[in-house]
Formats: structure tokens, C-alpha cells, sequence
């Protein structure tokens, strides 16, 4: 579905994307895999038409997009959950979602398709509570519910699960937090949400028949979700293959920190 071949991507005169390939094969499950500084996120960026690119190419389904403007590339059925995910706090659950409409009524796509609350209940109960009130992991549901509003082809996320923390939205829930702590209650299961989130995306993948380039850095997680790896090195990629290939050597070489 998308063939990236030869890209190389600058910071003004710094070289970070050298002479990238990368294959997301259709329904397939990618993650993208390699220590902190290595060139993911810059390599997404570069995939949205958020950063400029120099040479090489990018394919999405045989067309060449490396020229395009960010909103076509959305309108083609590429959609991107960027690191940090960026819903408006003040907005309704619902008033988020829509925000994707806008783009989406090019489509013929005039309301907030049913699977995305099937996907996501939690989104359902509270469509009417605001962005800001949620917890990170209904956040970042949130925002993949959005992306998924466009009915796109390809789901690309930026560390999906990355900044999950308990849910402190006011003074007021960090009080209680701390309130809870010295009863010795518990706080919010921070992996729970983090593993519903995953549990998304391979719906997303499976069921919906998605396909998702991710960008992951929990190994365990990572197994579960995908289905195939790509790990970069200082901007280079430097392995792929399947999942349940990726041998302890590999880990120990290029993830290990
Ligand atoms: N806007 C920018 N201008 C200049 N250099 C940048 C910019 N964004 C990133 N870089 C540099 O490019 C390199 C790759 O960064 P990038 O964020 O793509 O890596 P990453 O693998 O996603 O890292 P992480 O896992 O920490 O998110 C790093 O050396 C980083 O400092």
C-alpha cells in the first residue's frame, strides 16, 4: 500500500532520512522500531507532508504523493495520529470528531461513521463530556477516533500510547489523586489503558481492515500489535521482516537502551 524508496530528509543542513525504504504491504500491521533520535517521527512527518523531503519517493497505492499538500494526502486515506495528540480540550468528544468531518464531506462522508463509537464505547458515553475532562487513554482513543473519521486506508500513529498518565485534569484530581495515594487506594491503572488503546489499533487492523504504520517503542507491546517490523539506526533502516522473527540479537543491537 505504501512504498517508500531512497528518501532522504534534511533539517536545513542536517542529514536525517538517509536513503530510507520502507514497504507497508495492504492490511498488514508495521511498527516502526528504533532507539530515541533515529528519524520515526521525522520519517511520519515526511510520509504527512509535514516536513520537506529531498529526493527518493513516496507511493501511496502506485501514486507518487512526495509533492502533494498534507490535505490531500488525508483525502488519498492516509490518517495521522501525531505524538501528543493534540484534540481541542474544550471541544465535546463529539465536536472533536466532528472537526474530521470537514475533511471527510469531500469524501461523501457527512457524519460521524457508527464503528468509530463500535470501536471505541467509551467515545459513546461521553460524547458530551469535554476533550480536556478526559482521561489520557480516552484522549488518545479520541484522537484515533478522529482519524478514523476519514474512513482512511492507512492509520499512521506516532507512539500511540506515549505520555498515558493518571488523569490529573484539574488541581481538583490531583488532590484527590494524592487524597486516594495516602488511603492507599491505587491510582488509574495506567497499563489497562495503555493495553486498551493497542487493543484498538489491532481491531483497527483486523476487523476494519486498516492498514497501520506505527511507530512503538514497548517491545511487548509491539509483538502483540504488529505483524511486521521496520527498525531504523541513525536515520537508516537497518531491518525488517516479520514479527515473530525479530530475534533477541536484533533487540539487543538496535533497541536496547
Ligand atoms: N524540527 C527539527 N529541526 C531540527 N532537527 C530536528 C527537528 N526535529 C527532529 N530533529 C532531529 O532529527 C533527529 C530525528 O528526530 P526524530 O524525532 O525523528 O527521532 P525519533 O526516532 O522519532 O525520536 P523519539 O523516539 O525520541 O521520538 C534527531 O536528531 C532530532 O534532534
Amino acid at each position: 500500500m505504501l512504498n517508500i524508496s531512497s528518501l532522504n530528509q534534511y533539517y536545513g543542513g542536517s542529514h536525517t532520512l538517509w536513503d530510507l525504504e520502507l514497504d507497508v504491504p495492504e492490511g498488514e500491521c508495521v511498527c516502526l522500531m528504533g532507539r530515541n533520535g533515529v528519524g520515526k517521527t521525522t520519517l511520519l512527518k515526511s510520509i504527512m507532508g509535514l516536513v520537506p523531503v529531498r529526493g527518493g519517493s513516496i507511493m501511496m497505492q502506485g501514486q507518487s504523493i512526495a509533492g502533494m499538500k498534507a490535505e490531500i494526502r488525508a483525502e488519498l486515506g492516509i490518517g495521522f495520529v501525531p505524538q501528543g495528540r493534540e484534540i481541542f480540550s474544550l471541544l465535546t468528544v463529539e465536536e472533536n470528531l466532528k472537526t474530521g468531518l470537514r475533511a471527510a464531506s469531500k469524501l461523501g462522508i457527512k457524519k460521524i461513521p457508527e464503528h468509530i463509537y463500535d470501536m471505541f464505547p467509551v467515545l459513546k458515553q461521553m460524547r458530551n463530556r469535554r476533550g480536556g475532562d478526559l482521561s489520557g487513554g480516552q484522549q488518545q482513543q479520541l484522537a484515533i477516533g478522529r482519524a478514523l473519521v476519514l474512513n482512511p486506508k492507512l492509520l499512521i500513529l506516532d507512539e500511540p500510547t506515549e505520555g498515558i498518565q493518571p488523569n490529573i485534569v484539574s488541581d481538583i484530581g490531583d488532590v484527590i489523586m494524592r487524597l486516594n495515594r495516602s488511603k492507599g487506594i491505587a491510582p488509574p491503572k495506567i497499563a489497562a489503558a495503555k493495553a486498551e488503546v493497542h487493543e484498538a489499533i489491532g481491531r483497527i487492523n483486523r476487523e476494519l481492515g486498516v492498514t497501520v504504520l506505527l511507530v512503538e517503542q514497548k517491545l511487548p507491546f509491539a509483538r502483540k500489535v504488529a505483524t511486521q517490523f521496520c527498525i531504523m539506526e541513525r536515520g537508516r533502516h537497518v531491518a525488517t521482516g516479520a514479527m515473530s522473527e525479530l530475534s533477541d540479537d536484533l533487540v539487543k543491537q538496535y533497541l536496547t537502551v
